[in-house]
C-alpha cells in the first residue's frame, strides 16, 4: 500500500505534538513540596514521562524516597498532582514546530485523525481546547481510557475499530518506544519523531518505519 492510501493518523500527545514537561514538572514539583520533599530536576522528569500520571508520580516519589512508595503514599501522591496539573496542564502550551500547520493540512486532504495518550483522559480536552483543537479529532482516548494503555495495541485497534478503518490504513506517531511497540503488534505503520522523550532513549532503536526529526515531514511522506 502506498503511504497516500493511509485514511487514518493516530498521534500520541506529549513529546508528539506538545512539549508538555515543563507542566508536568510544575505538578510533580508542588506534589512533591506538599509532601515535604525536594524537587525534582525538569530534565529527570523529562525521563519519567511515557508510561501516564501513576507511573510518573511512582517514578517521582521513588526517586524522593529513595524506595517504592507504599499504596496510601501512592494515592495521596497522585492525588496532589492531578490538583496540580489540573491547574497548569493548559497554560503557556508549546506545540512543536510545524504541529498545527501539518495537521490542518492533514484535514484538508481528507485525512481522519485521532489522539491516544497515556495522559489520564480528564486532562485532555483542555489542552486541545487552548490550541483551538478541540473539533480537529475524530477520537481521543486517554491512557485510562480503556483497561490497557500503550504500549499494548488495543487503544489503536480500538480507534481503527470505532472508525471502521483497516489497520493497514492506519499510521501512528509518536515519540515513544511505547508507541512503535503498540503500532508494531496492532499491525499498524509507525513513524517515530526524534525530538520527545522516550525515556532520553533513541527512537530509531525501537525499530519504527519512520524516523523524523520535524513533523512537517509527515506531509512529505503522506503526500498532502
Ligand atoms: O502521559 C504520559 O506518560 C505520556 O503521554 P503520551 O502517551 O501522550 O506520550
Ligand atoms: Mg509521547
Amino acid at each position: 500500500m502506498a503511504e497516500r492510501d493511509i485514511e487514518l493518523i493516530q498521534f500520541d500527545l506529549d513529546g508528539t505534538l506538545i512539549d508538555s514537561v515543563p507542566q508536568l514538572a510544575l505538578a510533580v514539583n508542588r506534589m512533591l513540596a506538599h509532601l515535604g520533599h525536594e524537587p525534582a530536576a525538569e530534565q529527570a522528569v523529562r525521563h519519567w514521562v511515557g508510561n501516564g500520571a501513576d507511573m510518573l508520580v511512582r517514578r517521582a516519589l521513588t526517586a524522593a524516597l529513595g524506595e517504592e512508595p507504599d499504596a496510601g503514599a501512592q494515592q495521596a501522591a497522585r492525588a496532589a498532582f492531578d490538583a496540580a496539573y489540573e491547574r497548569v496542564a493548559d497554560q503557556g502550551l508549546v506545540f512543536y514546530p510545524g504541529v498545527l500547520d501539518t495537521l490542518a493540512a492533514l484535514r484538508l486532504a481528507g485525512k481522519k485523525l485521532a489522539i491516544v495518550t497515556n495522559k489520564p483522559y480528564r486532562f485532555v480536552p483542555a489542552i486541545l481546547a487552548a490550541a483551538g483543537l478541540k473539533d480537529r479529532f475524530e477520537l481521543v482516548l486517554g491512557g485510562d481510557s480503556l483497561a490497557v494503555k500503550k504500549p499494548s495495541p488495543e487503544p489503536l485497534l480500538h480507534v481503527c475499530r470505532e472508525l471502521d478503518i483497516d489497520p493497514a490504513r492506519t499510521l501512528m506517531v509518536g515519540d515513544s518506544e511505547n508507541d512503535v511497540l503498540a503500532a508494531r503488534a496492532a499491525g499498524i505503520a509507525v513513524v517515530g519523531l526524534t525530538y520527545g522523550y522516550n525515556y532520553g532513549r533513541d527512537i530509531a532503536d525501537s525499530g519504527p518505519d519512520w524516523v523524523m526529526s520535524d513533523f512537517a515531514g509527515l506531509a512529505t511522506l503522506l503526500r498532502v
